[in-house]
């Protein structure tokens, strides 16, 4: 796929730090015979993002690091993008667990500020940053496996349904779902068609109308999530469910993937232009600007 010339210039310009030998802190030990050194793991991070990928295994951890609440900005979509498509590039991985390493939240979504404010110019780049984000992650040949440990609003829940297994924690204040309503703005047909993949056309329109976010029991019941752990269980887990999916043959998962996302991922491609204009439009209408900033004004109120 493609890069649009912005990111491409983002990419270039990032600091991503070089591949570095490093022990990978979960997981493998467990596995490791007792007395022996551990298999090599290849580690790199960048501001926003560290990932590491044990070459004995072929699966890669991928971490949000991006306090406080690991929302997707342009910084942070350019990371991921430049992260993902690494491990993408790397015969070594064959899957992805996607985790954060800030407590309680997966991903807070879209970061907000991105959206407020600025110039239209800004606005355009920041969407194709996340149409970027999407194509990758929805179309990657990786097996994707998110390892949901906290809350996962909008683009958030967004991430996680890209991927091909969820697991969530059990905790029922963590919550999921694409809430975009509530803001007073309308999740674009590529998230609903994510969305209506996994949850069915039924669901996905109630949710998507009223906006629902979901303790994790109820994200459970109807399938946006697959499982639920104990916290302390979820690498294990999610180690195990990469395991089952990796003892496929790469190219039978490869092209029955491809082949049940393909349309979906060619209707954004085909229309991307398009999609970038009517975001431009919708979300620097004053309307719209006025709904963020009193939704920004009552999560800053929440907490006095
Ligand atoms: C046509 C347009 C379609 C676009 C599609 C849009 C998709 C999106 O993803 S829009 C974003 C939707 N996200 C949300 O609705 C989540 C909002 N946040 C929350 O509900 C909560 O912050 C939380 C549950 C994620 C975490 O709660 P808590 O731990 O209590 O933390 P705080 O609420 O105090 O937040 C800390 C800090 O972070 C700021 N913040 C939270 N979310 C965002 C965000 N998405 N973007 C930017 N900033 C965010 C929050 O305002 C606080 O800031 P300070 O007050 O300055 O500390």
């Amino acid at each position: 796929m493609a890069a649009v010339p912005t990111l491409a210039r983002r990419i270039a310009r990032s600091g991503v730090r070089p591949l570095c030998r490093w022990p990978l802190a979960w997981g493998r030990a467990a596995r490791q015979p007792p007395g022996l050194p551990l298999a090599p793991c290849r580690a790199f991070s960048n501001n926003k993002i560290l990932v590491e990928l044990d070459e004995s295994s072929g699966v890669a951890m991928m971490k949000f690091k991006s306090p406080p609440v690991n929302s997707l900005s342009l910084d942070f979509l350019t990371e991921f993008c430049i992260s993902l498509e690494k491990l993408e590039n790397d015969r070594a991985c064959r899957g992805v667990i996607f985790a954060s390493a800030v407590p309680r939240i997966f991903s807070s979504g879209l970061d907000i500020t991105e959206m407020s404010g600025k110039s239209m110019e800004h606005y355009a780049e920041f969407w194709r940053a996340v149409q970027e984000m999407w194509l990758r992650l929805y179309g990657s040949n990786m097996v994707t496996i998110a390892a949901v440990n906290g809350s996962s609003p909008a683009g958030g829940c967004l991430v996680a349904l890209s991927c091909d297994y969820r697991i969530m924690v059990e905790n029922p204040k963590f919550s999921i779902g694409l809430n975009e309503a509530q803001l007073g703005i309308v999740a674009p047909f590529w998230f609903k068609d994510t969305f209506v993949n996994v949850v069915g056309h039924r669901i996905a329109e109630r949710s998507l109308q009223l906006g629902s976010l979901y303790p994790a029991p109820e994200a459970l019941k109807f399938g946006l999530v697959d499982e639920l752990v104990p916290e302390e269980k979820l690498q294990e887990k999610a180690m195990a469910v990469m395991a089952q999916w990796l003892a496929l043959p790469d190219h039978a998962r490869q092209l029955t993937k491809s082949m049940m996302r393909k349309a979906v991922l060619d209707r954004l491609v085909a229309h991307r232009e398009e999609d970038v204009q009517n975001f431009v439009s919708f979300i620097s209408k004053e309307s719209i600007q006025k709904s963020l900033r009193m939704y920004m004004e009552m999560l800053k109120k929440k907490k006095s």
